[in-house]
């Protein structure tokens, strides 16, 4: 067994993989390079994409050298990658996934029973790398299947690639039920698990990877860009042949996002209003550039309305913890003639694509989101509003993460109510001090509320 304690310093238990010695930034589309040969209408589809994907990014490259690690019959080892927010993980477990289903297909006449499955912990997750399937497989012959809640259940078995929740797969899989179409996992050539640490926070997500494992003898790539080493693999990690590789500091933000801190208090009374010309009345707080403490409702207002005074297609992501005070916050946004949307998991699925589409498209510059839809949510972000302290020094990373992504900058606005003294969420705010100390000057109205 691998002490989860010593997974990140001791290679005599996890060898750390150096990325099979290829280049961090090396081309997709070269032959005879480092990288193993991708299918060429894969590597179309990789330069159709916006941006283009020219050059793998350093994770894609260590994750694709390991097919050619693959190739030899001895080598089906288990892999950890740990790489921080926006460095391409999807990418990094698409492109194997996808070239291994082509090699079943090359060698198979037989109709296609599951060569890949994909895991995720949440459904937008799943939805979005499904997307990124999808795109990725154009024109190949592969057959994807999505296997989540909230959507029909699965009539046949007879696909290729399959990207899954826990939850539904569970319908599919282990029991005698005639009810739903069962899932045969004994010829699977690939597990792939992203949001590692999620799942394995989640004991439904962990039996059913272990219950998968016990019948199928296929390799296992496990993703993540943040990792709780103090957590157990268990049965679900072969330590006896398995690697990691990480990419970055661990648990940290990308240095593409800049974090910033600002003093809100909710017992100030909110001052922005509409006069009765139906003008916005908000008179500007701000003293030598520097916004001055207000209600944090008011605060964004400020925030965004500097911010597109410049930079008027600035977009912003916000979160909050609750439901009811995302919808809100798009409520009384929309009230000051801002364009913004709620999604959240009270929303229905049409309207979530809906304003998610807004979003992509710019029609719509502001999203107020819950931790839902943190992580692997990719959007062209350009500031996060962290209306709340999450629950947890990794939901502000995911949170926060959603910007900074793949070399584009990006801030990360973090709202301090300086009059609530509740702490857990001070020792959250603390553990987050201590990580990005480093990284810039810590404001003294920070310092001062955590000392209080
Ligand atoms: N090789 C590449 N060339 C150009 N763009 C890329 C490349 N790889 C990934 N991207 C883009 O970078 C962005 C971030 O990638 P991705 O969503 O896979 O990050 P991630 O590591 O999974 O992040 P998170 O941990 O937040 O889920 C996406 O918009 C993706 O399309």
């Amino acid at each position: 067994m691998v002490d989860p304690g010593q997974l990140f310093c001791d290679e005599e238990l996890m060898p750390i993989y150096n990325g099979g010695g290829c280049q961090p930034f090396a081309s997709f589309s070269k032959k005879g390079g480092e990288l193993p040969y991708l299918d060429p209408v894969v590597i179309q589809n990789l330069l159709n994409q916006t941006p283009p994907a020219v050059e793998t990014t350093p994770v894609q490259a260590a994750v694709l050298s390991m097919l050619t690690m693959h190739k030899k019959e001895s080598a089906q080892a288990d892999f950890v990658c740990i790489s921080e927010t926006g460095s391409g993980k999807t990418y990094a477990f698409l492109l194997p996934a996808i070239e291994t289903a082509l090699k079943r297909i090359r060698t198979t006449e037989e109709p296609p029973t599951p060569s890949v499955l994909i895991f995720c912990h949440t459904q937008p997750l799943a939805e979005s790398i499904y997307q990124n399937l999808n795109a990725l497989a154009k024109d190949t012959p592969i057959k994807t299947c999505l296997i989540v809640g909230k959507t029909e259940f699965i009539k046949s078995a007879e696909f290729d690639i399959g990207v899954c929740c826990a939850g539904r797969f569970r319908n599919h899989f282990g029991g005698n039920s005639k009810r739903y179409v069962q899932i045969d996992v004994s010829k699977l050539d690939l597990l792939v698990v992203d949001e590692l640490d999620a799942s394995m926070k989640c004991s439904e997500d962990f039996l059913l990877y272990s219950d998968i494992r016990k019948k199928a003898t296929c390799p296992a790539f496990f993703f993540s860009a943040t990792f709780d080493a103090t957590f157990s693999f268990g049965d679900i990690f072969r330590d006896d042949n398995g690697f990691m590789y990480q990419h970055g500091e661990l648990n940290s933000l990308p240095p593409t996002v800049r974090p910033v801190f600002w003093e809100c208090d909710r017992s100030i009374f909110p001052s922005i209003y509409l006069d009765d010309d139906g003008s916005v009345h908000a008179e500007p707080r701000t003293v030598n550039n520097v916004l001055q403490k207000c209600n944090p409702s008011d605060m964004i207002y400020h925030i965004m309305a500097g911010q597109w005074k410049n930079r008027p297609n600035t977009k912003f992501m916000v979160f909050t913890k609750k439901t009811s005070i995302a919808d809100f916050l798009a409520n009384k946004m929309a009230i000051l003639r801002i364009k913004a949307r709620a999604i959240h998991a009270k929303k229905s699925l049409e309207q979530r694509h809906k304003s998610l589409n807004a979003f992509k498209s710019g029609e719509v510059k502001v999203l107020f989101a819950t931790t839902q839809f943190t992580r692997g949510f990719d959007a062209d972000v350009d500031v996060v509003i962290n209306y709340d302290i999450p629950s947890s020094l990794t939901a502000w990373i995911h949170r926060s993460g959603r910007v900074g992504r793949n070399g584009k900058k990006g801030a990360a606005i973090t709202l301090v109510d300086v009059g609530d003294h509740d702490e857990p969420s001070k020792m959250i705010l603390r553990k987050i001090v201590e990580k990005i100390n480093n990284q810039i000057k810590i404001p003294s109205f920070l310092t001062t509320y955590l000392e209080q």
